[in-house]
């Protein structure tokens, strides 16, 4: 199956089945509104970023889809399910799973030791069966190991497999974060910052990773991104939070070409040119 095949072209309609749907999310911390009333989905098989200049909100609104925060109004859906009281684990168990912005791995874990970590939530066997080490949990434990394997390939990392995490080089463990992600088998794939650290050519490289794993693996991509040649070219829809607001969504040239979005990142001081590079 190639890329071409599955991938929507530009400009086609997005699915009308939402892996996540959230639903007026308010969050306020005192008397700061940080989301102020936001909307929003990720459909099937899409690949969607959220933007902002700083402080507008966006890692607030991805903590409450990934259970960190709860909001103070609204409910987030994933997969139709009410997940708005889940904790984190609980939700990356539904098929919710992400990278952060700044690299969380064991350091002191092999490679293939991370991913296998995060697939224990997923296996079936419980306690009892890790400590009688029944047939069950052994095969659970060899198909694991399979699978990491496979990821830690997929993601082109598969010969550091034995290396501690704190060995591998910047790029190797942001690509170790991915193949973690994708242990658990989610629906939807959350990458808080992904380009962080990467050079204009690991940059565009990653934007067809990202569109290959949607293919390969089957799920949508969420993407909260500083660099616009990214989001620009690798999204098919942009939702815009600007102070708490969503101030416009829609598809990159759309969102290129919006007014209120060009005042939201040139009205701003200190954010690093944002404005000049939409
Ligand atoms: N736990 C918290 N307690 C109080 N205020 C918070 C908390 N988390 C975020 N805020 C505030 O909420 C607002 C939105 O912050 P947030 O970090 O979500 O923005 P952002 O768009 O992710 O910014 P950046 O691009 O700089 O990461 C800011 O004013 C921030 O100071």
């Amino acid at each position: 199956m190639t890329v071409e095949e599955t991938a929507a072209p530009a400009g086609a309609p997005l699915s009308d089945v939402n892996r996540i749907s959230a639903e007026r999310i308010t969050i306020r911390f005192g008397g700061l509104t940080a989301v102020d009333d936001v909307s929003f989905t990720v459909p099937d098989k899409s690949v969607v970023s959220l933007i902002g200049p700083n402080g507008a909100g966006k890692t607030t609104f991805f903590n409450v889809l990934t259970g960190l925060y709860r909001p103070t109004l609204g409910r987030v859906f994933l997969d139709g399910k009410d997940v708005t009281a889940l904790p984190p684990h609980r939700i990356a168990q539904v098929g919710l799973a992400r990278t952060f912005q700044n690299i969380r791995l064991f350091n002191l874990m092999t490679a293939e030791e991370n991913v296998m970590v995060a697939m224990h939530s997923h296996m079936k066997s419980g306690i009892v069966g890790t400590v009688l080490r029944t047939p069950r949990q052994r095969r659970e434990e060899r198909e694991g190991k399979e699978f990491a394997r496979e990821l830690l390939d997929y993601v082109g990392i598969g010969k550091t497999r034995d290396e501690y995490a704190r060995n591998l080089s910047y790029g190797d463990q942001r690509r170790l974060e991915v193949a973690r992600a994708l242990a658990l088998r989610p629906k939807v794939l959350l990458l808080d910052e992904p380009t962080a650290g990467m050079n204009p050519q690991e940059s565009a490289q990653f934007v067809q990773f990202v569109r290959k794993v949607r293919t390969d693996y089957d799920v949508s991509v969420l993407l909260i991104e500083h660099d616009m040649s990214v989001v620009m070219e690798v999204s098919e829809r942009i939702t815009v939070l600007d102070r708490g607001t969503k101030i416009a969504e829609g598809l990159p040239q759309e969102i290129r070409e919006n007014e209120q979005v060009i005042e939201a990142y040139l009205g701003k001081t200190g954010t690093e040119g944002y404005g000049v590079d939409l």
